[in-house]
């Protein structure tokens, strides 16, 4: 069956996490996490559901952009698709006129995101398989043929082949034990420090070892509440801290130095997302102290971690599932993270992103970087229950899901309540 797409139809659907500080760091205070949700009807019935990560203000911008994207999609099969994915995702990214919008950043870019993940989401649909099956399934050469890539590297089908081997024992670990996990949702810049201690007692009970607390707003609330948190979770387990971008460089590792006691494993976002040659003067000014730099939730595609890996700018790869073009981009980012020896950690701080994100680590655990050190996914414990096949954790690891598509579905009844502005959750927030 072609699933031919006759329609595309994207909602602004916002949750007000903002009230209770859910997801707040040092330069986003309030976020109400939201999204720009897309689904795709096709003429068998078929559809697919996909999503890109928003902040709440300004969802109504992606919207716009994905309605500009629509016309490239609709009257397009999904066999016409994924037999050329590569040349589809360029359509996207290269009109002729659109492309100046971006290209392949900012707005645009999240627009084709959320397009290009409804469009995956339905591929795995219609091969029945969760979406990581469906990579790991793939002939390596047909994933090659995927992945946006820039031409330097064109090692890619050896990495793909070599790690052939033991791909089928990894797959079978990971639906036994599932791949390893850290929580962020203890400590938000905005919790007290009363709500930390308790959110990370019933975590250290749950069995998480491995815990990201914000910070980057005040120094001294930094150190108290980063000792606090190091003495509750004991000198074993690891601590990563998360700056959102907070600082300059010298303010940064002046800042980290002094927080270098907590013993993190890497600070987040230490400056501007855009600084490659900040990020690897950091890099280089905290290697003495044991402390890596990670980033890439708002990096803005594969050329930019390129340069940042090759720059030694960074230690830990954040991919983000709703930031660059989806799959086809990730897969790329991927390949030259294993390239370079670089582990991969996603970013997951959001609503989906935990649904989305864990299809692209297990294909890069199965079929690429075959190693767990140093590597585990964020996990947030916000917003699951608005979605149809919601994360499965257990004792801190993602267990595969089994669902077929992508993860993203939301409950009708979730988008109906949440769109902005007409939904009754914000009827009743705007009545206040
Ligand atoms: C505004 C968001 O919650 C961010 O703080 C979040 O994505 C964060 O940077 C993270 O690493 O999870
Ligand atoms: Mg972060």
């Amino acid at each position: 069956m072609s699933h031919k797409i006759v329609n595309l139809r994207v909602r602004d659907v916002r949750f007000p996490t903002s009230l209770e500080q859910h997801g707040s760091d040092a330069m986003h205070t309030d976020p109400d996490y939201s999204a720009a949700y897309v689904v795709l009807d096709t003429d068998s019935g078929l559809k697919g559901f996909g999503l890109t990560f928003t902040l709440g203000k300004g969802t109504e911008i992606v919207l716009c952009a994905v309605k500009a994207l629509a016309g490239l999609v609709i009257g397009k099969s999904l066999q016409e698709i994924v037999s050329n994915f590569r040349g589809f995702y360029r359509l996207l990214t290269s009109d002729g006129q659109m492309r100046w919008l971006g290209p392949e950043k900012g707005v645009i870019h999240l627009a084709t995101a959320a397009v290009l993940n409804a469009v995956w989401d339905l591929w795995a649909r219609a091969e029945g398989k969760p979406l990581w099956k469906l990579l790991v399934d793939m002939k390596c050469s047909v994933t090659k043929t995927l992945c946006h890539a820039p031409s330097v590297f064109i090692l890619l089908l050896d990495i793909l082949v070599k790690a052939q081997e033991g791909k089928k024992q990894r797959e079978d670990q990971m639906l036994k034990e599932g791949y390893p996990a850290y929580t962020t949702s203890c400590a938000w810049l905005g919790y007290s420090d009363q709500q930390l201690k308790q959110l990370c007692s019933d975590a250290l009970k749950s069995g998480w070892t491995r815990f990201k607390v914000k910070v980057g707003a005040d120094l001294e609330d930094d150190i108290r509440r980063c000792r606090l948190i190091r003495q509750m979770i004991g000198p074993s387990s690891t601590l990563m801290i998360d700056a959102n971008q907070r600082w300059d460089v010298a303010e940064a590792i002046s800042w980290v130095s002094r927080l270098a006691e907590v013993k993190p494993l890497w600070i987040e976002e230490p400056t501007s997302p855009d600084d490659i040659l900040g990020h690897a003067a950091i890099s280089k000014a905290l290697a003495p102290l044991g402390i890596g730099v990670a980033t890439g939730e708002q990096c803005h595609n594969r050329v930019m971690f390129k340069q940042f890996l090759q720059a030694s700018a960074l230690q830990f790869v954040q991919i983000d599932s709703c930031r660059l073009g989806s799959v086809n981009e990730n897969l790329a980012v991927l390949l030259m993270a294993y390239k370079f020896q670089v582990p991969v950690c996603p970013h997951a701080g959001g609503v989906g992103l935990c649904e989305l994100v864990q299809h692209l680590i297990l294909f890069d655990y199965i079929c690429v970087s075959a190693d767990l050190r140093n590597r585990m996914c964020e996990y947030v414990d916000h917003l699951h229950e608005h979605f149809t096949s919601p994360v499965v954790i257990q004792d801190a690891h993602y267990m595969p899901p089994k669902d077929p598509g992508y993860s993203c579905e939301m409950l009708e009844e979730s988008v109906n309540r949440h769109e902005y502005p007409e939904g009754d959750i914000w009827k009743q927030e705007i009545k206040k």
